[in-house]
Formats: structure tokens, sequence, C-alpha cells
């Protein structure tokens, strides 16, 4: 397996991993990333204690190492499903600018892949998942499977630098792509990619640049549309 250290120094052009997977380095800037990260941390403390607050969730496999605030529609994981109250509180919307985002991540992103470019102008962002990593954490591979549309997910990475690995959609086997996501990297799969396996392998500890206004760890956040 590459490790993180592998990456460093290397030319990161924008590029098609996969049919419908397209990673964006550097696709924002300093100033989009560090208002990213103020603004998802003004929306956890307008929620902190309630039934909608950033949390690990557990799922069937036990307690997600990784803490998540939903926007939009809240990820229940009990089943797994999107809704639009949480034990009766309301869920934080989805900021407008995340509209803004994902339609510009699409208009890159369509110019790299065939099975993307149709997406560009046409999502809906509906939901929002800001994942945020601690040092030490990680993402087990699964498939994003609990939106009924086909559309595409675009994630936003801020902060250390993870390593992303993506498989197949068949199966949870190999062979996989492991692809480091820096701060400010964008990546979007859909296509026949949409429904492929991934997950987050490891985090780089102490790799956020300064810029980010984080202090330690990794925010990733994933941009869904849930219906057709
Ligand atoms: O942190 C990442 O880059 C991936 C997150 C992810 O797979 C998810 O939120 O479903
Ligand atoms: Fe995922």
């Amino acid at each position: 397996m590459p490790t993180l250290f592998d990456a460093a120094g290397l030319p990161r052009p924008p590029r098609e991993l996969a049919p419908g997977a397209v990673h964006l380095p550097g696709f924002l800037d300093a100033r989009q990333q560090s208002a990213l990260v103020t603004q998802a941390r003004e929306i956890a403390r307008s929620v902190a204690g309630t039934p909608v607050a950033m949390a690990r969730p557990r799922t069937r496999t036990g307690r997600m190492s990784v803490h998540i605030l939903s926007l939009g529609r809240h990820w229940a994981t009990n089943p797994y499903r999107y809704v639009r109250e949480f034990e009766g509180v309301p869920v934080p919307p989805i900021p407008a600018n995340y509209q803004e985002i994902v339609d510009a991540v699409l208009v890159a992103a369509g110019g790299r892949s065939a099975a993307l470019a149709p997406w560009a102008g046409r999502m809906r962002a509906e939901v929002a998942l800001v994942n945020y990593y601690p040092p030490g954490s990680r993402m087990g591979l699964h498939v994003d499977a609990d939106e009924v549309a086909e559309a595409p997910v675009v994630s936003l990475s801020i902060g250390d630098t993870a390593l992303f690995r993506l498989g197949r959609a068949e199966e949870r086997t190999g062979p996989f792509v492991d692809v480091p996501l820096i701060s400010g990297d964008a990546f979007v799969f859909g296509g026949p990619a949409r429904r492929a396996f991934h997950g987050i392998t490891q985090v780089e500890d102490g790799t956020a640049p300064a810029h980010a206004g984080l202090k330690e760890g990794r925010i990733n956040i994933t941009i869904r549309q849930v219906d057709y």
C-alpha cells in the first residue's frame, strides 16, 4: 500500500481515477477552506446538545471514530436513512454556498469525465455530511447507498491529509486505488463509481496547513442529492 509520504512532492494533476471518479487537487483556495471550517463550526455550535448535534454515529458494526454533522437532512443509522427531523428537532439547513460549490466542482469534474459531464448544473445539493476526523480516526470501506438519486457525491477535504481508498461497485475486495486527499482537494464519484466501495484508511496527524483554521484533524464535507 502506498503511504502518505509517497505523495509528497509529486505533481497532482486533476484526473479521472476510474470511470466517474475524479480527483481535483487544490480546488478550494485557502480563504474558501477556512470559511467552510468557520461556517461548519458555527452551525455545529448552534445545535450542540440537541439530537441533531455533531456526534459519532452508532452503526451495526459499532461506534464510528468520525464525528458527523448532518445538514439538510439527518443521516440516521438505525436503520440507515435520511430524515427531515430527528427526535422532533429540525435539521439545520444546508448552506446556500454548498450548491455553488457543487456547481463549480461538477463543471470542473465534467471536463475530466464523460460520466460526470451530464451532471454539471443538474445536481441538487440536498444533504451535506460534515465529517470530523480526530487524530487516529478512519472510515471503513462502505458504499454510499442511502440516496435514491444517481447524482454524484461531491466531497471536499480540509485539514490533515487523508488516504482515500476507492474500490469497486461489485464487491468490497480490490483492486483499490489509494489517493491522498490534501486540504483543499475536491473529489467526485458518480456514474459507474457512484456505488463503489470507499473509505479512509488513515489520516496523517499534523499535516493540516495553518490556513485551514483547524487545530488538528480533518474535515470532510460530502454533498449529496437524495431524491430523484
Ligand atoms: O472522508 C472522506 O473523504 C470520505 C467520507 C465518506 O465516504 C462519507 O462521508 O460517506
Ligand atoms: Fe462514503
